[in-house]
């Protein structure tokens, strides 16, 4: 075992805080429920401190989408990590999978064994503060492999995470703190949007690992 190694090695003992999906309030509650489990404190400091370090050595770039006729640099930083044949087209952006780095890819395996979390590929977002952000969108790409999880874990600056109902617009707002892992189950991104707004009070930089299955090889064929 490296050194380095012994951090990600043990089991989870975080439980779930929040299960979105089964909940008896739920039950009782006609209003649709996004199917999410949101799990407090899934990482430790010394888990968090390990990639929070990586994260300065990642090949993060900031795209230009094409919106409304013009161009215009996404507002916050990003890398995919992926296997091979594992390219994502995000934002109308062709994004070719980089390797996967150490701690990246330990939490990879860490999320695997503790919830059987299938993925091939991470997109990782760097908001330097608060004045960086994501706007409403569904993981719902073509290449994303139907009936898999899409599971978020957020390390740095605590963000609001808003999800909506792309029919009803019921909206839920959560807090998202470091260490803490969202799993948006299948099939939630048909369902709902997501956004991640503007705090301008928010100073410190947070990242954004989102752990996703896509079908090897799309871009082949496709
Ligand atoms: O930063 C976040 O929490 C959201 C990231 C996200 O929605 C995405 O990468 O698609
Ligand atoms: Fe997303």
């Amino acid at each position: 075992m490296q050194q380095d190694d012994f951090d990600f090695d043990p089991p989870s003992e975080a439980q779930p805080a929040t299960q979105g999906h089964e909940s008896q309030l739920q039950k009782a509650n006609t209003k649709p429920r996004p199917p999410y489990t949101l799990i407090k404190g899934y990482l430790n400091l010394a888990q968090q401190a390990a990639l929070l370090k990586e994260v300065e050595t990642y090949p993060l770039t900031r795209p230009e989408v094409f919106v409304f006729g013009k161009h215009h640099p996404i507002p916050r930083s990003q890398v995919w990590f992926g296997d091979k044949g594992c390219d994502y087209v995000y934002s109308g952006l062709f994004i070719e999978a980089q390797p996967w780095p150490h701690y990246a890819q330990k939490l990879r395996l860490k999320l695997e064994r503790d919830f059987g979390l299938q993925s091939n590929g991470v997109l990782v977002n760097l908001y330097a503060n608060g004045h960086e952000s994501m706007g409403w969108h569904s993981d719902d790409e073509k290449e994303i492999k139907s009936g898999t999880d899409i599971a978020s874990v957020t390390i740095g600056a605590s963000r609001d995470f808003f999800i909506r109902h792309k029919q009803t617009l019921d909206k839920q707002c959560l807090h998202l703190e470091s260490g803490d892992l969202l799993i948006m189950h299948w099939p939630m991104q048909s369902d709902w949007e997501h956004s991640l707004p503007k705090r301008l009070k928010v100073e410190q930089p947070r990242v954004n690992y989102t752990f996703r299955c896509l079908i090897a090889n799309y871009h082949q064929h496709n």
